[in-house]
C-alpha cells in the first residue's frame, strides 16, 4: 500500500525485507540477532486481533511513523474483524504551529543551513496540557478506544502500549519524499532543513520519550515499510536486549551516495542497489542513525540503537557507562573514494567550541584507517611549514568567492596513503582523504559537525555548492600541526605490546587529544580477549571470516564488518577462519 501519498520514500536502497533475507557469503547488510522462533510476527491483521482484547490502547511511536497509514491500516483489521474502535489523534493537542515555532527556534541556528544548538526541550513542551487531558475524558467509556500519535503514552489513561520504532535512514527518505513532517511542523519542506530539525530536536526530544517509556511498552512494531509491519511483545524484546547486551552487536549499516562518492563499496558489497551513481558512506556504526535488527524464524524486525542503550547501557559500556551515558562514543564508517573525488578539505571543532556552540558533550575527532587504496591515493593532513593563516584565509576566500580554485598543495601537506596505516585527526586539524581510498573512519560518534573550508570548486549532487564555513573553520584550527611535526605526530607508529604463538598484538597510538585508543590483531589461529569492563569495537581489515566465541556461543563476521563486544561478554575468543592471518582492529575508550 502508497496510500493517500503516491511516493512515500524518495532514495534507491530497498528497503528491510520483511522474511528471509538474502543469504550471503561476504559482508552482510542484513546482520540479525535471532531470537526464538514465533516470536515475531508479521501483520496489521494479527496485530488487531491481539489488541482487540483491550478497551484501551495507546499507539506511541517516533517521527517519520505516518500515524494516518497505521490506523487506516489498523481500522481496516479491526473492520474486518467486526470491531469499530473509537480512534482520538493526540496530535490534534499539540500547541499551535507558530508557538512551536518560537519554542524551537533557539535551536534551529537561525539561517545557518547546517548547525542549531542541540535541544534541552521535552516532549511534553510541545502539547497543550489542557487539551490532552480533555482527550481522556470519560465520554469514551464503552467501545475500544484508541489514542494515537506522537507521545500517546504521556496520556493519564490505563492502557496497554504500543510503540511504532522506524529506522533513521528512512526517516530521511521519507522526509525527501516530502511524506512525513518534523515533530509539531504541519508540513514537510526542504529535506536539509527537515534533517536540521530532526538531529537538533526532534530525535532528542523523542529519544528521551523512548528512554522514559522503554520499560512500558507492551509491543514493538517496526514501522519502517511502507504497507507491512513487524511486531513483537515488550517482554520478549526487552529479554532480547538484554541477551543481546552481552553478546557480539553488529548493527545494521547504511549507505549513502555522495559528490565524492567512489566504486569500492558498490563493487564489493552484494545486495545493495547498483543503479546509483556512487556510495559515498558506509554507516557502519554511527549509532545515533543505526538500528538493530532481530530476527525469529525468518521474520526481521528492526529497532533503534538508541533503545539499546537505554535498556542495558551499562552492560555495553562498562565502567564509561558514569561518563557517557546513553551516547555510545566511538563511531566506525566508510569513506569511498574509489575512482571518486577528493573531500572537502575540513576540520572539526575543538571541544569547547563544540560544547558552546552546538551544545554537544563530545567532539568530532577522526581517525583515518586506510582499509582499501590505489596507488596514488593521498590523505591531505596538516599544513605546510609556512603555512601563514591569514593568506590561506584570503586564499580560501578568493576561491570561495569567485568560484576558482585554489593550489591547495601549498598550504596543505598531502602524504601518500598507506594500506593499514592509521592517520590521525585530533580536533582543529586540517584534513581531507583524496581519492582512491577507501577509509575506515575511527571516530568519536559526532559526524555532523564538519567546517568545509575548500571544496575544489564544485556542486554537490543536486546542482548547489555546499556550505562552505570558512570563518568557523578558521576559529578552530590549529596552525601549530605543520612541517615535520605532521609526519611525527598525526600518522601513527605501531608497536609491538604483546605475542602469543601465533598472534601479534599491536598498538596504533591515537592522539592525546582523541577519546579511543587503536589496537591491531594479527591472529593465525586464535587469540582470547579480556574486555576489562570495556567496550571493544572490531572490524575484520583482512583476512576472509573471524568467529568470535563468547560464553560458548559464536558469531562469525566477514571482511570489512565492524562489531562491538560490549564490557559484559567479559572475554571473548577471535578465531582466524581462514587460512591468511587474520587482521582485526579494535577501539576502545581510553
Ligand atoms: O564534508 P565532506 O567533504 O563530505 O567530507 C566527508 C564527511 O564525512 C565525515 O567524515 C563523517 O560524516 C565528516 O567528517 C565529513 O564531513
Amino acid at each position: 500500500m502508497e496510500t493517500t501519498q503516491t511516493k512515500i520514500r524518495e532514495t534507491s536502497q530497498f528497503q528491510l525485507p520483511v522474511t528471509n533475507k538474502p543469504s550471503v557469503s561476504g559482508y552482510d547488510i542484513y546482520p540479525v540477532f535471532s531470537i526464538p522462533d514465533g516470536t515475531i510476527t508479521i501483520g496489521y491483521d494479527t496485530l488487531a486481533k491481539e489488541l482487540a482484547q483491550y478497551k484501551c490502547v495507546k499507539i506511541d511511536g517516533y517521527v517519520g511513523i505516518r500515524f494516518d497509514d497505521v490506523k487506516q491500516q489498523l481500522n481496516d483489521a479491526f473492520l474486518a474483524m467486526g470491531q469499530e474502535p473509537t480512534w482520538i489523534n493526540i496530535e490534534s493537542a499539540l500547541k499551535p504551529k507558530h508557538e512551536i515555532d518560537e519554542m524551537i527556534a533557539p535551536f534551529l541556528g537561525g539561517d545557518d543551513p547546517v548547525f542549531g544548538k542541540i535541544t534541552t526541550l521535552e516532549l511534553s513542551d510541545f502539547y497543550n496540557a489542557s487539551a490532552l487531558n480533555e482527550l481522556c475524558s470519560p465520554q469514551h467509556e464503552g467501545g475500544m478506544v484508541i489514542y494515537y500519535g506522537i507521545g500517546a503514552h504521556m496520556l493519564p489513561v490505563e492502557a496497554k502500549m504500543v510503540y511504532f520504532d522506524i529506522s533513521k535512514n528512512e526517516i530521511q527518505f521519507r522526509s525527501r519524499a516530502g511524506s512525513v513532517t518534523n515533530l509539531g511542523a504541519g508540513d514537510a519542506f526542504d529535506p536539509k532543513k527537515m534533517y536540521k530539525r530532526f538531529y537538533f530536536i526532534d530525535w532528542l526530544v523523542l529519544n528521551k520519550h523512548k528512554n522514559n517509556i522503554k520499560t512500558a511498552i507492551d509491543y514493538l512494531v517496526d514501522g519502517q515499510r511502507t504497507d507491512e509491519i513487524t511486531w513483537t511483545t515488550g517482554n520478549t524484546w526487552r529479554d532480547s536486549i538484554a541477551k543481546l547486551s552481552k553478546s557480539p552487536i553488529r548493527v545494521r549499516p547504511w549507505f549513502e551516495p555522495g559528490v565524492w562518492g567512489g566504486s569500492w563499496i558498490k563493487d564489493k558489497i552484494e545486495g545493495l542497489e547498483k543503479d546509483v551513481p556512487n556510495y559515498a558512506w558506509s554507516f557502519e556504526l554511527i549509532v545515533p542513525e543505526n538500528g538493530i535488527i532481530i530476527e525469529s524464524a525468518g521474520i526481521l524486525l528492526e529497532y533503534s540503537f538508541d533503545f539499546l542503550m537505554y535498556n542495558a547501557g551499562k552492560n555495553v559500556l562498562g565502567t564509561d557507562f558514569d561518563t557517557y551515558k546513553y551516547e555510545f562514543p566511538i563511531r566506525f564508517d566508510f569513506l569511498d573514494t574509489f575512482d571518486g573525488g577528493n573531500l572537502s578539505i575540513q576540520c572539526h571543532p575543538q571541544m569547547e567550541y563544540m560544547k558552546q556552540h552546538f551544545g554537544e558533550s563530545i567532539t568530532q575527532e577522526e581517525t583515518y584507517y586506510i582499509l582499501d587504496k590505489k596507488d596514488d591515493a593521498l590523505v591531505y593532513l596538516g599544513f605546510q611549514e609556512n603555512i601563514n593563516p591569514d593568506a590561506f584565509k584570503q586564499a580560501l576566500e578568493h576561491s570561495a568567492d569567485n568560484a576558482v580554485a585554489l593550489n591547495i598543495n601549498d598550504y596543505v601537506q598531502a602524504f601518500k596513503a598507506n594500506k593499514h596505516d592509521l592517520y590521525l585527526i585530533p580536533p582543529g586539524t586540517i584534513h581531507g582523504s583524496g581519492e582512491n581510498n577507501l577509509v575506515l573512519e575511527i571516530s568519536a560518534t559526532p559526524y555532523i559537525y564538519t567546517f568545509k573550508m575548500y571544496d575544489w570548486v564544485r556542486l554537490d549532487m543536486d546542482g548547489k555548492p555546499r556550505p562552505i564555513n570558512i570563518d568557523r573553520g578558521m576559529e578552530n584550527l590549529d596552525f601549530e600541526r605543520k612541517g615535520d611535526r605532521v609526519s611525527a605526530e598525526l600518522i601513527s607508529s605501531p608497536e609491538v605490546i604483546e605475542t602469543g604463538d601465533d598472534w601479534t598484538l599491536e598498538h596504533l597510538p591515537t592522539h592525546a587529544n582523541h577519546l579511543y585508543d587503536v589496537h591491531r590483531y594479527s591472529i593465525g589461529t586464535e587469540v582470547r580477549v579480556a574486555t576489562n569492563q570495556k567496550a571493544h569495537v572490531l572490524s575484520l581489515v583482512e583476512g576472509e571470516h573471524i568467529e568470535i566465541i563468547v560464553n560458548g556461543e559464536s558469531a562469525v563476521f566477514a571482511y570489512a564488518e565492524t562489531f562491538i563486544i560490549p564490557a559484559a561478554c567479559n572475554h571473548y575468543i577471535i578465531k582466524n577462519k581462514s587460512d591468511k592471518p587474520a587482521l582485526v582492529v579494535k577501539s576502545f575508550i581510553k
